[in-house]
C-alpha cells in the first residue's frame, strides 16, 4: 500500500480536487490519502491556513472577525460548489468553524493551534465527501481516533512512540482514509500542530506506522530541482536523492519538502516519491537510501535568509574548558536556539535566526559575553543568508570548496564564512542577504551549468 499526501497547491480548488481523485483511483495502492488545507489558486492569493491565523489573532485581540471568517467559509464553499456538493458541508463548516473561534481562550498557543489545525481537518472532512458522491469508498479519519499523539517540548513536536503502533491499525481499514495532516493530539486530549507545512511530516508519520511501500508528495513541480526554480530560472530535475542530501536541502531552503519529514519515513526504510498532482505521468522524483553519484559532487544548491552571527573572539579561547558551554547558557537562558557553529582557536561565531531576537535582547546578551566570559571582542553581524551546496559525492570529492569560493569570487560575491557540515555531505556559505540570489546563480553556474544530472 502508499501513503499518498496532497499539499494545498493541489487542493485549492474543485478543478485540484478532481485531479487528486483521478491520481486516487488510477492506482489501488493509494489507501492513505493526507490533505492539507486549501493552498493558493494564482499567485497573490492567500492559504486558508494563514487567513485562520489572521483569524484567530483578531479575535484573540477582540473577539470578533466576521470578514475572515466569510473568506475562509467561502474558500471550502466555492470548492464545494464547483463540485456539486450539497450546501450541507459548507455550513456545517461554517458552524464548525464559528464553534472553535468562540471557544476557550485561556491558552492562547493552544487555541490558535486548534484554529489553525480547522483548515485540514474541515478539508479532510470536504475530500472524503467528495470521494464518497464519487462512488469511491472513503472515510474521514481523525487523527485523535487513529492515535496519533504528540508531546511538545521546548517548542518543537515530538511524534509519541505509541502512534506508529496506533497507527498501524489502518491497514485494517477498507475503505481509502482521508486523514488531516498538520496536527497530532498531546495526552491531554488538545491539539498541536506541527512546524508550518507540517502535512508533509504527517504523510511520512503515517508511512511509517502503516508500513507502506512508498510514500508519494504530490505538490505543483514535475520534480525537485537542483536549486529553487524561483531563484534559477528552468534548473535541472534530480531524479534521485538520499534522505540525508534531502534533509540538508529542505533544512537550507529547499520549501518544496518538509525537512521534518524525512526521518520517519527514513526510519522504517520507506522511499519518498515527489509528485506533480498538475502532471501525474511526470516520474518526479525518488528519496531513497542510497543512489549512485553520477552527476559529479554536488546534488543540490539551497539558500534561506534571515540570519545574524554573534562573533566572540578571546585569545587563548581554545585552552579555555567550559567556555563553549559558558557561551551557549547564555543563549539557552535567554530561550534562543542556534543553527550553527563554525569556530577557530580564538574565535567562535554563532549563527541563529534573526527574528528570535530584538536590539534590547541582543545588547544584553552582547553585555553578558563581555563581563561573564571575559571576551575581547563581540561582534554582532545582521541580515545574513545562508547556502548550503549538498552532495554524497562531495565526500570523496577533492576541490569542491576551492570551486564555490572562485565561483562566489568571479561574481564579486564576499564570503561571510564558511562551515562544513560533519556529515561532510554538505558545505555552508555565509554572505550578506543582498548577495543571495547572486551566490546561488554563480553556483548553479559552476556545479550544474555543464553536468548531467543522475537519471
Ligand atoms: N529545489 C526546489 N525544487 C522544487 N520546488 C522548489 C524548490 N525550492 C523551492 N521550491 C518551491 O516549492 C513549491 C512546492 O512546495 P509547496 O508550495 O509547499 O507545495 P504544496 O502546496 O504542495 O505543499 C514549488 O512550487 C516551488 O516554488
Ligand atoms: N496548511 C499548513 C500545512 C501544510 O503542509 O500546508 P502545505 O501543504 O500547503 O505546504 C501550512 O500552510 O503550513
Amino acid at each position: 500500500m502508499k501513503v499518498t499526501k496532497f499539499g494545498g497547491s493541489s487542493l485549492a480548488s474543485g478543478a485540484q480536487l478532481k485531479k487528486v481523485l483521478d491520481i486516487v483511483v488510477a492506482d489501488p495502492q493509494r489507501k492513505v490519502v493526507v490533505v492539507s488545507a486549501p493552498g493558493k489558486r494564482y499567485a497573490d492569493d492567500i492559504k486558508v491556513t494563514d487567513l485562520l491565523i489572521e483569524c484567530a489573532n483578531q479575535h484573540l485581540q477582540s473577539g470578533e472577525a466576521p470578514e475572515l471568517e466569510n473568506a475562509i467559509v467561502s474558500r471550502y464553499g466555492s470548492i464545494a460548489k464547483e463540485l456539486d456538493l450539497p450546501e450541507t458541508i459548507t455550513e456545517q463548516i461554517r458552524r464548525d468553524l464559528l464553534k472553535l473561534l468562540q471557544g476557550d481562550k485561556s491558552s492562547p498557543e493552544r487555541y490558535m493551534d486548534a484554529v489553525k489545525a480547522s483548515g485540514e481537518d474541515n478539508n479532510a472532512k470536504l475530500v472524503a465527501a467528495y470521494f464518497q458522491s464519487e462512488g469511491l469508498d472513503a472515510v474521514y479519519v481523525n487523527p485523535q481516533d487513529a492515535g496519533l499523539f504528540v508531546s511538545d517540548e521546548a517548542g518543537y513536536v515530538k511524534i509519541l512512540p505509541e502512534s506508529y503502533d496506533n497507527l498501524y491499525k489502518l491497514r485494517d481499514e477498507p475503505a481509502i482514509v482521508v486523514f488531516p495532516g498538520f496536527f497530532g493530539y498531546n495526552k491531554a486530549g488538545e491539539i498541536v500542530t506541527f512546524s508550518r507545512s507540517g502535512s508533509d511530516i504527517t504523510g511520512s508519520i503515517l508511512a511509517n506506522g502503516t508500513k507502506a511501500e512508498l510514500y508519494e508528495n504530490f505538490t505543483d513541480v514535475d520534480a525537485v530541482y537542483s536549486v529553487n526554480p524561483n531563484v534559477v530560472k528552468n534548473p535541472k530535475e534530480v531524479r534521485e536523492l538520499t534522505y540525508r542530501e534531502m534533509r540538508e536541502l529542505s533544512y537550507a531552503g529547499f520549501s518544496v519538502f518538509h525537512d521534518e519529514a524525512l526521518i520517519p519515513a527514513f526510519r522504517a526504510g520507506i522511499p519518498v516519491n515527489i509528485k506533480n498532482t498538475n502532471n501525474p505521468s511526470a516520474e518526479g522524483t525518488k528519496i531513497v537510501n542510497n543512489r549512485d553519484n553520477t552527476n559529479g559532487p554536488v546534488i543540490g544548491i539551497a539558500s534561506d535568509n534571515g540570519f545574524c552571527s554573534i562573533y566572540v573572539s578571546k585569545y587563548l579561547m581554545n585552552r579555555e574548558i567550559g567556555f563553549g558551554r559558558r557561551l551557549l547558557h547564555i543563549l539557552e537562558e535567554n530561550g534562543l536556539s542556534y543553527e550553527h557553529i563554525p569556530s577557530g582557536i580564538d574565535d567562535i561565531s554563532i549563527i541563529l535566526r534573526q527574528d528570535q531576537f530584538g536590539q534590547d535582547l541582543e545588547d544584553k546578551i552582547v553585555s553578558r559575553i563581555y563581563e561573564e566570559l571575559q571576551a575581547d571582542e563581540v561582534k554582532v553581524q545582521h541580515d545574513l543568508s545562508l547556502i548550503m551546496i549538498v552532495g554524497e559525492g562531495m565526500r570523496q570529492n577533492v576541490g569542491t570548496t576551492a570551486r564555490a569560493s572562485k565561483a562566489l569570487a568571479g561574481a564579486k560575491v564576499n564570503i561571510e564564512m564558511i562551515n562544513q557540515g560533519s556529515s561532510e555531505v554538505s558545505m555552508m556559505f555565509g554572505v550578506k542577504n543582498k548577495d543571495e540570489g547572486k551566490a546561488v546563480r554563480a553556483l548553479y553556474e559552476e556545479f550544474f551549468a555543464s553536468v548531467p544530472i543522475s537519471r
